[in-house]
Formats: structure tokens, sequence, C-alpha cells
């Protein structure tokens, strides 16, 4: 623990008496660029009049998972929407600073949202496949774009990543709505991973899940970390630690607080907040 983190515990833990932390200094382990996924510069949204994140620079590590956490209104999705300018689609969304992919600012005039997406997908909180076949559900986005490959074995390859062929292969032409809830959120994963992006977003993907179907997404992020960058948002801080390389805490209004190794920051974070957090003191 800091010595900032005794003393406040000490002192009866006046960080956790719920007071805006104006004055958290950011504890942010810093990742070599060689190894960055994306890395944000100051980026900073505002949804109309209302700050909804601080300034956050961070580097995100190539192919690990990184968990981002923190209380209910913290941000996390808006941090996580910006990574693929999903934010564009809100119309009072206000974007500042810089998300640099490949060393590109993805928010640069140049740069087309859609074709961004293919390459850092999205994952969302309720399964939501289309109303069509197993099949069309991985092979439309590759439909759409010309893909000019072996749509068979594409759509294979993905549902196998996702860790559903077996359970599908002999009912490709059936609805993906009537799959079951963990059987559609991983086909929502083989339908986000069949362009084949670089990263994997997920807004808390196993909340809507039963136990079971949970563990099974759970397992299936930690596979794909070994082809992709993944970030995901959970509430679930066990979930965190138990699939995470590196985890971000945001807290009071849309800071990030502390970023680095999920084993560090869960045996020893630097915040007296962050430890009331991760203990289940609030949030
Ligand atoms: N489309 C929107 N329009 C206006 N305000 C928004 C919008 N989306 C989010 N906000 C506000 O921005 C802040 C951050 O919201 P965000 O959803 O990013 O937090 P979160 O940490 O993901 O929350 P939760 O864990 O509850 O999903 C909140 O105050 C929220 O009310």
């Amino acid at each position: 623990m800091s010595q900032e983190s005794q003393t406040a515990s000490q002192e009866g833990s006046p960080a956790s008496q719920g007071r805006i932390d104006d004055d958290l200094e950011p504890s942010i382990e810093s990742t070599p660029e060689a190894h960055t996924a994306i890395e944000t510069r100051d980026l900073e949204v505002f949804y109309g009049e209302e700050r909804a994140l601080y300034p956050t620079s961070v580097r995100l590590p190539e192919k690990q998972v990184t968990a981002i956490i923190g209380p209910s209104g913290c941000g996390k999705s808006t941090f996580l929407r910006c990574l693929n300018r999903m934010n564009d689609l809100i119309d009072v969304a206000r974007i500042e600073g810089e998300v640099l992919f490949k060393g590109k600012n993805v928010y640069d005039d140049d740069v087309d949202p859609v074709a961004l997406r293919r390459r850092i997908g999205m994952v969302f909180q309720k399964p939501n496949p289309f109303p069509k076949s197993i099949y069309d559900n991985v092979a439309y986005g590759l439909k759409i774009q010309g893909f000019d490959g072996d749509l068979d074995a594409r759509v294979e390859e993905s549902l196998r990543r996702a860790a559903l062929w077996n359970e599908v292969k002999d009912q490709l032409g059936s609805s993906g709505l009537d799959l079951s809830g963990g059987q559609q959120q991983r086909l929502c994963i083989a339908r986000a991973i069949a362009p084949d992006p670089e990263v994997v977003l997920m807004d808390e993907p196993a909340s809507a899940l039963d136990p079971i179907a949970t563990s099974k997404v759970e397992d299936l992020i930690t596979e794909l970390a070994e082809d992709y960058t993944v970030i995901v948002v959970t509430h679930n801080m066990q979930q965190a630690a138990r699939i995470s390389d590196k985890t971000a805490v945001f807290l009071t209004g849309g800071r990030l607080v502390e970023f680095g190794d999920t084993d560090r920051i869960f045996s020893n974070p630097e915040h007296q907040r962050v430890e009331d957090y991760i203990t289940g003191k609030f949030g």
C-alpha cells in the first residue's frame, strides 16, 4: 500500500467517505510504445455541457486483455466508445484530444469510421444478433465489404474462434435469434471477429448471461487475446481479476485514476479510493 493510502487508512479513510477527489493524481503505468495497440492523448468527452471524461492519456497494450472498471456513470462506456468512434453516433457528444491507432489519430478527417470499426470491432452488453441465419450473421459484414475470399471458410473460422462452431455447425441456416443468450453473445463475438479486426472492444459482454454462459465468454476472452487486443468494460471485479492482464480504474465523474498490471492493482492499488472500490466499500 502506498504511503498516501496508509495515511488515509490510519486517519479513518477520509477518501472513502464519498468526497469528490479533485486532487487524485493518476497513477498510469506506461505500456512501451512498441507494444501499444491504442494510445489516447488528453482524450476528453462532453455530452452537451456535461463533462463525461477528464483528459485521459493511456497506452493500451496489444494482444492482451485490458479491463475497464469503475462505479456506475464514471465514463467506462464513454471511454470505450471513443476508441472506435461509436460516440460519433451520439449527437450531443463532443470529443477532444486524440486516439492513436497505428500511430494515426482516428478522429482525423480522412478516417472512415465504418472502415475503422472493421479494424476495431465491438461487442455490446445485450446480445444483438441480426434477425438472420447464423451463417448470415457472420457473413453479412464480410459481404458488404466485398470480401472476395472463401466465405464459408471465414464463417467457420470465426465461429470456431468464438467457441461456437461445434454447437451450431449443423444448423447454420437457423435464425441467430433462436440460440440461447450465451450462444447469441458468442455469435456476436464471431460477427465482430469475422472481418479479422486487430482490436475487439466489449462493453459488459457477460452481464446479461447466466453463470455458465458467463464462464464460457470469459474463457473465450482469454483465448481471443492470443490473436487480438481485447478491451473489456466490466462491473464485475472478480471477472476483471480473472480475465485481464491490465486494468484501468475510472472514478469520480470520468477520471482514469489508475492503470497497470491487474495483479498489482488488485493486490496493491496506489489510491485509497481504488482500494475501497475494489474491496466493495462503494460503487
Ligand atoms: N448519450 C448520452 N447523452 C448524455 N449523457 C450521457 C450519454 N451517455 C452517457 N452519458 C453520461 O455520461 C456519464 C458517463 O456515462 P457512461 O455510460 O460512460 O458511464 P459508465 O461508467 O459506462 O456507466 P455504467 O457502468 O452505469 O454503464 C454519465 O453521467 C452518463 O449519464
